[in-house]
């Protein structure tokens, strides 16, 4: 049995590959980035077949980095941007419009109506989602509805619809395979998160036949091999998962209770809740996590918008810092936020507050207040955002997490790490094993192969880098209660 997979993690900007040996180190790594469209205000396109050719030639380039042969990958696991839709011809493998991805809002105004027309509670019963353009549902209504002669193709058994891990096993099994996971179907809207299926009355809301839909299988089995053209060995695929979820494997937060958060960009927080669905009732979402030999994990997830953004802010906005690494040196030099509290609701805010109409505000400027203090706060913002949808998790899950786990870019901050634990009051710990991600989808498809017997054998390898503890003193107590107040005067603010 050869011991390397090759795990293809196709995020929103850059396609990786990475591959890894069965002791969960990374050997090779190869990036590269894509073209973002933005054809109109709040629209966010990508090229599906830019996806491909990045992906399949990340992959290539990752093989020959680690010096092994396309003979020695055992498996490929796969994951990815969640909900970005694409939809292509069956025959000629011709996407028939550019994927919308993710961020794009422009069923924003659908949305509106479905809420007007009262049919949240039921999508939300069964999807665990709240009706949003996030998901994919109405998007790809819109190619349908928009898109010259898609609907007649699509009503003819003509079209194929799939979320971006579909869409790369379709190409990499030259489209012998039209299938997704559940963790990524149960991003779409259309999949019904209790029985596990194609929910007919969600087709019949967003009017999408049945045929355009892929074959929904568990998070690790093999779905396929890669086609003759593509790799000089034909390689099982046997690992699905939609990024966030596959950073909570990844993470091995593999019990029920187990959290993580990623601080890229924005912050994406995934509690496993077992085996079966926690319905929010404190506006987080409820999801698929994976599936694995008939077990299924659940998993409550918020959503944060500015994260690692606030950091780019204070260094290409208010050009205070040059590079992000320079906000520790910066944040370091004053030994308190002085009194501010920035609230970055740059975008809107996200879970648990789900106000898009808010705006990013700085309170309690003084004449004595520095740039360090501003750095310190934006800091401090990213914890108690964390903080608030962690106590949202807790009172839906009832029940007080022991340990946060974290990944992503923002991390290798000290004093935000600190910081986080302190506002917590609970350990936070950060894994030596950087690409989280890619290491979750790897699990998969090594499980469903034989390279790990077992979860059990893949936890032996999980090493920490290190475990801050907190230190949750008066002072952060009334940091806690001033950044409070500041939330509330934004929501007010955005009434006014
Ligand atoms: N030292 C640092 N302190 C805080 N944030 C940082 C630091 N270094 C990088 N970042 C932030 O990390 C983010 C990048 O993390 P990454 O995981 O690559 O994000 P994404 O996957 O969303 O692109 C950027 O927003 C950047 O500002
Ligand atoms: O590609 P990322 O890391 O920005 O993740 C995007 C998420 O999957 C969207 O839900």
């Amino acid at each position: 049995m050869s011991k390397y997979i090759l795990s293809l993690d196709q995020g929103t900007s850059s396609s990786r590959a990475i591959i890894f040996n069965d002791e969960g180190k990374q050997l090779a790594v190869a990036q590269k980035e894509f073209t973002q469209i933005y054809p109109q205000s709040g629209w966010v396109e990508h090229d599906a077949m830019e996806i491909w050719s990045s992906q399949i030639g990340v992959a290539t380039e990752a093989v020959i980095k680690a010096r092994i042969s396309p003979q020695d990958v055992a498996c490929i696991g796969i994951t990815n941007q969640r909900e970005t839709t694409i939809v292509w011809n069956k025959q000629t493998g011709e996407p028939i419009c550019n994927a919308i991805v993710w961020q794009d809002r422009r069923t924003a105004s659908f949305c509106d109506e479905l809420k007007a027309a009262g049919k949240e509670p039921l999508i939300k019963e069964k999807t665990g989602l709240m009706v949003d353009a996030y998901f994919s549902a109405t998007k790809l209504k819109w190619i349908l509805d928009n898109v010259e002669g898609a609907r007649a193709e699509a009503n003819a058994g003509n079209l194929l619809f799939g979320t971006v891990d579909s869409w790369l096993v379709w190409k990499l099994t030259a489209g012998k395979v039209h299938i997704t996971d559940v963790s990524n179907a149960s991003r779409t809207m259309l999949f019904n998160i209790h029985t596990l299926s194609w929910d007919d009355e969600l087709l019949s809301i967003f009017d999408i036949p049945e045929s355009v839909l892929p074959e929904v299988k568990s998070s690790s089995e093999v779905y396929g091999e890669t086609a003759g053209a593509i790799f000089s060995a034909k390689i099982p695929i046997a690992g699905i998962a939609g990024d966030q979820q596959a950073a909570l494997f990844g993470q091995l937060c593999t019990q029920a209770g187990m959290v993580k958060n990623t601080y890229g960009t924005g912050c994406f927080m995934l509690m496993n809740t077992g085996n079966k669905p926690v319905m929010s009732k404190n506006n987080l979402v409820t999801t698929v996590a994976w599936k694995i030999n008939n077990e299924v994990h659940y998993a409550l997830e918020g959503s944060i918008f500015m994260a690692g953004a606030i950091v780019q802010w204070l260094r290409d906005g208010l050009g205070i810092i040059k590079t992000s690494s320079e906000i520790d040196d910066l944040a370091s030099a004053c030994e308190d936020n002085g009194g501010v509290v920035l609230v970055p609701a740059f975008t809107g805010l996200g879970a648990p507050h789900w106000n898009p109409y808010a705006k990013g505000t700085i309170f309690g400027l003084s004449r004595g207040t520095k740039s360090s203090h501003i750095a310190r706060a934006a800091l401090e913002s990213i914890a108690y955002q964390t903080m608030d949808v962690l106590k949202a998790m807790e009172a839906d899950a009832d029940f007080a997490i022991k340990e946060l786990r974290v990944d992503g870019g923002a991390t290798v901050n000290n004093l935000l790490m600190q910081y986080q634990a302190d506002v917590l009051d609970t350990s936070v710990i950060r894994p030596k094993a950087a690409e989280l991600t890619a290491i979750g989808a790897a699990y998969l498809a090594g499980l469903a192969v034989g390279v790990w017997a077992n979860i059990e054998e893949i936890k032996k390898q999980w090493e920490v880098d290190q475990v801050f503890e907190p230190a949750h003193t008066t002072q952060v107590q009334n940091n806690i209660i001033q950044w409070k107040k500041a939330v509330q005067a934004v929501n007010h603010w955005t009434t006014l």
